[in-house]
């Protein structure tokens, strides 16, 4: 039997296991370890994994699996929590710099408030009925009217595996707007395949596309997630999207240990 020691993250009610790998322990091509221990009710329970690992030039790496067991394109609350893990180790104090799978993120933490740099957007795609961005992940984000009752897993679904996505997918987000600069906001997620109460990268999209389609002229929002709220902020210059950031709460929920057969 192998143990490995765990951390469970949240923020904004988005989940994930968190491990220290520093010493290249965990079995990260077992995809089906991974999937079961974020399996709610056969394993810990999380919308994804997350690998803290060295770094040559930055204060750490995050490696990102969603909950089906593969690695993901950038997870930005999970980017918020691994901030807040990496205080936790010590690693960092308030301010840091990281490598992920798009690329180089800064970050700032104060108490348990985390603002993440996002990478920029060069490219926003307007639609008749949506519109289309990669804020490092992809993100299909549609307006509608009475958001609560929306059926959010059967639309979702159907976009994430319509066309023109089909098998490498989309997240899909639906969104409400609830005053000049304040969106509510349900996501769909690619990888968890259902509905999670926050996105952290959905929302940047949000934001980024709500500023695009003239909702607003603001350079600032507010999202309200199922799991909270959620404030992404940007410069806007000559049609890109720069110094992007996304800020709120990373919170520890708690710590155990995995046993595994290997
Ligand atoms: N929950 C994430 C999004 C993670 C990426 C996604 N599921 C994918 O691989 O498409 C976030 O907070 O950004």
């Amino acid at each position: 039997m192998n143990k490995i020691s765990f951390y469970k993250y949240q923020g904004t009610g988005n989940d994930f296991i968190m491990i220290d790998n520093r010493n290249q322990t965990f079995p990260k091509n077992n995809t089906k370890l991974i999937a079961k221990l974020c399996d709610r009710k056969f394993g810990i329970g999380a919308d994804g994994l997350i690998l803290l690992e060295l770094s040559n030039l930055q204060d750490f790496t995050m490696i990102y699996y969603n909950a089906d067991g593969n690695e993901g394109s950038m997870c930005g609350n999970g980017g918020r929590c691994i901030v807040a893990f990496a205080k936790q180790l010590k690693i960092i104090d308030t301010h840091t710099t990281f490598d992920a799978v798009d690329g180089l993120h800064e970050a700032k933490i104060d108490k348990d408030i985390v603002s993440l740099k996002m990478k920029n957007v060069t490219e926003v795609q307007k639609f008749n009925t949506h519109l289309f961005l990669n804020t490092g992940s992809p993100h299909h984000i549609a307006f509608v009217d009475n958001i609560d009752s929306f059926d959010v897993y059967t639309n979702g679904k159907n976009i994430r595996y319509g066309s023109p996505y089909f098998e490498e997918g989309t997240n899909v987000n639906f969104v409400e707007q609830k005053d000049d600069n304040t969106f509510k906001v349900r996501t769909y997620e690619r990888g968890v395949e259902n509905e999670t109460l926050s996105c952290g990268t959905g929302v940047t999209a949000v934001a980024i596309a709500a500023h695009k389609a003239n909702k607003t002229d603001k350079t600032n929002a507010f999202l309200k997630t199922l799991g909270g709220t959620l404030e992404v902020y940007f410069d806007y210059d000559n049609n890109i999207y720069k110094n992007v950031f996304l800020k709120g709460k990373a919170t520890k929920v708690f710590k155990g240990e995995i046993q595994t057969e290997a």
